[in-house]
């Protein structure tokens, strides 16, 4: 049986949307992974499910490419935002309010969380910056903004192995539900950011990674509110003060529709 969906992306990172608003849609590990191959698949950085919710306007739900849920992702919240007209989305991290044309969608996240339990951290410790490093990397703070992050400040974004260190990091022990890991520095503009997200790699942007990492900064008194956070596919503006939502504005890209046999997949 046919499954509509919609090849989207924010800044670059992309997603599959199944569409399930009118019918119910089971996808298995396996064809989560199948979906995102770049070759034998469709290809994309998250596989999105949008569908019915009695507590918002629409449900989504997501799953990184190795199969594994998530429980936010900001660039795909702004795709679904413009896709569906919904003015609230509920997802496993949160109730996110918003909307906007697909040139500027603004999106309000639940306020961030920072204790070591909360990010998810195995054992008790700062966060702030939390006592851990991995090589040249140090004292990161950690962020959950609806998914982990840990958010390292650099002089040279660029010169930061991300490939290598990354997947390390991911993992560490440290971090029982695994983290995404943010490498930022200050510009005259605002922040440069690169991701290594959880479950996925090295993206072109990262939505919630730019929220945390905002967070992280404007904490910091690196920064100040709204601040423009440039990545790779291009730049978000985040405005968050202490003990407040977080909001995060920028452009969300349909590029087709399509259908799909899921039966047909491995
Ligand atoms: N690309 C997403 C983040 C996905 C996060 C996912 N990798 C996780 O496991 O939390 C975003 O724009 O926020």
């Amino acid at each position: 049986m046919a499954t509509l969906f919609h090849k989207m992306h924010g800044l670059g990172n992309d997603f599959v949307v199944l569409d399930a608003r009118e019918a119910p849609v089971e996808v298995t590990a396996q064809q989560v992974r199948a979906l995102c191959d770049r070759r034998e698949g469709v290809g994309c950085d998250q596989l999105i499910r949008i569908g019915p919710s009695d507590k918002a306007a629409i449900r989504m739900d997501i799953w990184n490419p190795d199969g594994e849920p998530a429980s936010a992702c900001g660039n795909a919240t702004r795709c679904v935002m413009a896709l569906t007209g919904a003015g609230s989305v509920e997802t496993v991290g949160g109730l996110l309010t918003g909307g906007g044309d697909y040139d500027d969608v603004r999106v309000e996240l639940p306020a961030p969380k920072f204790q070591w339990d909360e990010i998810p951290i195995a054992d008790p410790m700062d966060t702030a910056p939390a006592p851990l490093g991995w090589d040249a990397l140090e004292a990161p703070d950690a962020v959950n903004v609806g998914n982990p992050h840990l958010v390292f400040f650099v002089d040279d974004v660029d010169d930061v192995p991300l490939a290598e260190l990354g997947p390390t990091i991911e993992t560490d022990p440290a971090f029982p539900d695994r983290i995404n890991v943010n490498i930022a520095g200050v510009t005259e503009n605002g922040l440069k950011l690169r991701t290594w997200e959880r479950g996925a790699g090295l993206t072109q942007a990262c939505g919630t990674g730019a929220c945390a990492t905002a967070v992280a900064a404007i904490r910091r008194r690196l920064v100040k509110s709204p601040v423009t956070v440039e990545m790779a596919g291009g730049a978000l503006v985040v405005d968050w003060a202490p003990g407040e939502p977080i909001v995060m504005q920028g452009p969300a890209t349909h590029v087709f529709s399509g259908e799909i046999d899921l039966e047909t997949l491995a």
